[in-house]
């Protein structure tokens, strides 16, 4: 490929336990004398897929505090930053999206600016569909209809759970779905790569007729307001706890929680359309950053919000209500008690701060030290985050040591699975049993599971590693459950 070459990309979806990364593997161990690099993204609490992922001479970035679709954006583009870099040694990227990632926003990240599109084209988005259970998530997994949508091949897998009828009438239901991709039909993504690989299937204007606003940029954060702050510790407020002072952001009008009244360069404010859904926030955390800015110039904001795109996906500094804190592009979770909170804002130089909401849906107010009214922001706009999540899914891990008795351990996972089978959307986990010197690797997709000893645990200590996503997980009950499996 010439170096100047953009590199293709192939985005794997699929929901939870399709087979996502059974097709990544077989790439992985072909023989297609390509060099790739792998960006794996996983949804839950702890990482197993670093340990199902077979080993091979490609090299392997993982994104595992968030979901590639919104949290983990800013990783995904700073690890696109290091492989633009090295672009002449490439032959494609494989991204391997969470079970409950939307594709959109993904594709939507090689189109952000004239960089992304000069080094990455995106070849193709492959979506993997699980023939046997994935009816049962058209209806409550939202993500399951924008995978199918947006895909340009799709695996119809898992064809060996199924009745040819039952799967004929399955893919006529999906090619309503997505009339324009290619279905194949398989079992264990057994298909030829150059099916999915080389295919230079993906086609914007299709995207955009899916998703208008695909070439729009969602961002990690709803809103941002500049504030022109003296030196001090000055009081910022979240909330309507202080009623005396609550004259500013009224939520009369679009409900958005923005005094519009002042907004000078309101991009999406009219309707105020954007949803407040924000799948990664408990209602009692509202994340924050203030930058300082030289000026309120487009570029320099658009500099500044670059950055805290890359710091939202960063680790977050605490601050209890009380706390102070300092600006900078450090990502600050502000606890809230029911939706109020004070803190004090340290700020050691006057200038202009950005001040980025994770939720616009919170009142801000920042009272100067000493004076007696709250400054208002000269500058504020709304930001698209235009895309949510299954609220309801969430995922329990459990990392114990200890080697699991195979008889008590085999009985609690089947009786788990095949009470809350329909709720327990995926289950997988390396596990140390008792008088072998394999691992035990584990897999469950609803009430289907099986469990194969591969590889040896050699130098590394043994362990047990296990993560169940779904609905109504109860933490406690599982991790006893599991506890109890062990000797
Ligand atoms: N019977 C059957 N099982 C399959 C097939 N494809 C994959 N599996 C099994 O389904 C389970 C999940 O497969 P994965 O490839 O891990 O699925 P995934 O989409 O990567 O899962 P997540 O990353 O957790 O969302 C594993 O136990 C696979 O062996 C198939 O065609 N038939």
């Amino acid at each position: 490929m010439s170096a100047d070459a953009p590199i293709p990309v192939t985005v794997l979806t699929g929901f939870l336990g399709a087979g996502k990364t059974t097709l990544l593997n077989r790439i992985l161990t072909e023989q297609h004398g390509k060099k790739l690099a792998v960006i794996e993204n996983e949804f839950g609490e702890v990482s197993v897929d670093n340990q199902l992922v077979i080993q091979s001479d490609e090299e392997l970035f993982e994104m595992n505090n968030g979901c590639i679709c919104c949290s983990v954006r800013g990783d995904l583009i700073r690890v696109l930053g290091r492989l633009m870099k090295r672009k002449n040694k490439l032959d494609g990227i494989l991204i391997e999206t969470t079970g409950l990632a939307d594709p959109g926003p993904v594709a939507q990240t090689f189109f952000t600016d004239d960089e992304m599109r000069a080094n990455f084209r995106i070849d193709g988005i492959v979506t993997v569909v699980d023939a046997k259970h994935v009816v049962q998530h058209f209806d409550d997994a939202p993500e399951v209809k924008k995978q199918i949508a947006f895909a340009d091949v799709l695996l119809l897998n898992k064809a060996d759970l199924v009745s040819p009828a039952d799967l004929a009438a399955l893919e006529s239901r999906i090619r309503g779905m997505n009339a324009a991709a290619r279905i194949e039909r398989t079992t264990n993504c057994d298909l030829p790569l150059d099916k999915v690989l080389d295919l230079q299937a993906f086609n914007l204007s299709r995207a955009e007729a899916l998703d208008p606003k695909f070439l729009e940029p969602s961002y990690p954060f709803e809103w941002a307001g500049a504030y022109p702050l003296p030196a001090g510790r000055h009081t910022l407020v979240i909330g309507h706890g202080d009623d005396e002072h609550d004259h500013d952001h009224d939520h009369e009008g679009c409900g958005c929680g923005h005094d519009h009244d002042h907004g000078h360069d309101h991009e999406h404010g009219e309707g105020c359309d954007h949803d407040h859904h924000h799948h990664h926030h408990a209602e009692n955390e509202l994340d924050i950053m203030v930058v300082p800015v030289a000026s309120t110039d487009d570029q320099v904001l658009a500099a500044a919000r670059d950055a805290a795109v890359v710091g939202f996906s960063d680790w977050e500094n605490r601050v209890a209500d009380g706390d102070t804190f300092t600006p900078g592009t450090t990502l600050q979770r502000l606890l809230l008690n029911e939706g109020n909170g004070r803190y004090t804002l340290d700020v050691a130089a006057p200038g202009t701060y950005l001040v980025f909401e994770g939720c616009g849906a919170h009142p801000l107010h920042i009272y100067p030290s000493g004076a007696a009214d709250n400054v208002r922001p000269t500058w504020q706009q709304d930001f698209e985050h235009n895309h949510s999540h299954d609220e309801e899914v969430s995922s329990v891990g459990i990392v114990l040591e200890g080697d699991c008795d195979p008889q008590r351990l085999n009985d609690w996972i089947g009786k788990l699975l095949q009470t809350k089978g329909n709720d327990i959307y995926r289950a997988k986990g390396v596990l140390a049993v008792k008088g072998t010197p394999k691992r035990l690797v584990f897999q469950g997709v609803h009430m289907l599971f099986d469990a194969k000893f591969e590889g040896e645990w050699g130098n590394t200590p043994r362990s047990n590693t296990l993560v169940f996503i779904g609905k109504d997980l109860d933490r406690q009950q599982l991790t006893e459950g599991f506890k109890a499996c062990l000797d």
